[in-house]
């Protein structure tokens, strides 16, 4: 694990100013944030901050606004929720630089805590500019990033800010590195690893790392249908990146030298309409109609990956089963993770999940806390599995 400083290297910060860069991208339905995950796992190192008598300043993205204000990406529509989750005030101001935030910032108690507005509102915070960074950098003392799961992205609020001040890991971000590390960097052998969902272009470069560092590969999901298909079976209309052929057979050659085992489904449930309660039947993989489309693996398949999930040390999950969100195509993935949590409560399996549906998925199937670790990362948890160096990590480990 990269070597930086944390929270517990930060004493006498009294009246200092700190930069806390969190992850408050979360889902909002309806102008109200629908899942406080990412809020509730930042509070610990607000409130401990806080408490030393910091004065508390957030700096954060909320969705893709590309260096412009955007009225719905505006995060004092976050603001509220952060303040339920913290139980405590937390003031907001209307930009995260110039006369706006300093003169905010100059109105804080020590103790207090102040969320400035959406740091993408800026060209320079994507570009990672030295002028816009400098501008950050004016409104802070010490620098603290606590947002692992934007931690892959190089920009100035998560990478270009350590240049400037002493900077120091969160306790969320200690915690993500600490438990994908007891996961995946020395880990309990056999490893398995479940990779499912459907973003199949964005993930599939991932495997050809996974399948060396692993003892078997269980491929669900869309992207289970890729690999199919690269095989010679016909999807009929399944999810499916046909262009990507090439790169499933690369892979499985790839994991066929290193050893690991390729779990792909036997069978299939498929239907003609993506809804829920949708007519439905199993059938084999070898067997799927042309006008059909697979929507969750089959009872054989799961039985296969709760074997081989009874045989692992370690477990580490990317991707749903099959289309978790509407009955009954949850019901490999619910079945999956409930065995997974049963070889984890029995102490048999270290447990790891990362990723924004997978964790909804988990926190469907009611098992989400009984997982050795379930990491609020999406991106970051893939890029941190394919064995890249992320920016926001590395530059903790380099800064004075
Ligand atoms: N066979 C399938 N056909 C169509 N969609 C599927 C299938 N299997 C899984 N999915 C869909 O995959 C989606 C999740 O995939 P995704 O790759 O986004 O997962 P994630 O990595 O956990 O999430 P995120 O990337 O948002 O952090 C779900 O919406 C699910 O319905
Ligand atoms: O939601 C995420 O995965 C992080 O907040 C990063 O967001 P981004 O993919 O828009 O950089």
């Amino acid at each position: 694990m990269p070597a930086f400083k944390t929270l517990d290297d930060l004493t006498d910060i009294a009246g200092k100013r700190v930069l806390v860069r969190v992850d408050l991208n979360v889902p909002v339905t309806d102008g109200k944030v629908s899942d406080t995950t990412r809020i509730e796992r930042v509070a610990p190192t607000i409130k401990e901050l806080s408490e030393k008598g910091a004065k508390v300043i957030l700096l954060a993205h909320f969705g893709r606004p590309k260096g412009e204000p955007v009225a719905d990406q505006s995060l004092s529509l976050i603001a509220p929720a952060v303040e339920e989750v913290l139980d405590q005030k937390v003031a907001f101001a209307a930009d995260c630089i110039g006369p706006v935030a300093a003169d905010a910032i100059a109105r804080m108690e020590n103790g207090d805590i102040l969320l400035l507005e959406n740091t993408r509102f800026h060209k320079g915070e994507e570009k990672n500019t030295p002028e816009f960074t400098a501008e950050l950098a004016k409104n802070g003392d010490i620098f603290v990033n606590d947002a692992f799961s934007a931690a892959h992205r190089a920009h100035a609020s998560t990478e270009g800010l350590a240049h400037h001040m002493p900077a120091y890991a969160g306790r969320t971000m200690q915690a993500e590195l600490e438990a994908l590390e007891k996961g995946l960097g020395n880990p309990a052998r056999p490893v398995v690893a479940i990779v499912g969902g459907a973003k199949v272009s964005t993930k599939i470069d991932l495997l050809s790392n996974l399948v060396k560092k692993v003892d078997a590969l269980v491929i669900g999901g869309g992207m289970a249908n890729t690999f199919l298909a690269a095989q010679g079976i016909d999807v009929g209309k399944s999810l499916c990146e046909h262009d990507l052929a090439e790169t499933a057979k690369q892979i499985l050659a790839t994991a066929k030298d290193a050893g690991c085992a390729i779990v792909l489904p036997e069978d299939g449930v498929v239907a003609r309409e993506f809804k829920a309660g949708a007519d439905n039947e199993t059938v084999d993989i070898k067997a799927i109609p042309a006008d059909a489309m697979v929507l969750d693996v089959g009872p054989k398949s799961v039985a296969a990956i709760n074997d081989w999930i009874s045989k692992a040390s370690t477990l580490v999950w990317n991707g749903p089963l099959g289309a978790f969100e509407i009955a009954p195509f949850d019901a490999a993935t619910v079945s999956a993770a409930k065995h997974a949590a049963e070889e984890t409560r029995a102490g048999k399996l270290v447990s790891v999940a990362g990723g924004g549906d997978t964790v909804s998925a988990l926190n469907h199937a009611g098992v989400a806390d009984d997982f050795s670790y379930v990491s609020t990362a999406g991106g970051a948890f893939l890029e941190w599995m394919e064995g890249k160096e992320l920016p926001g990590v590395a530059v903790l480990s380099s800064s004075k």
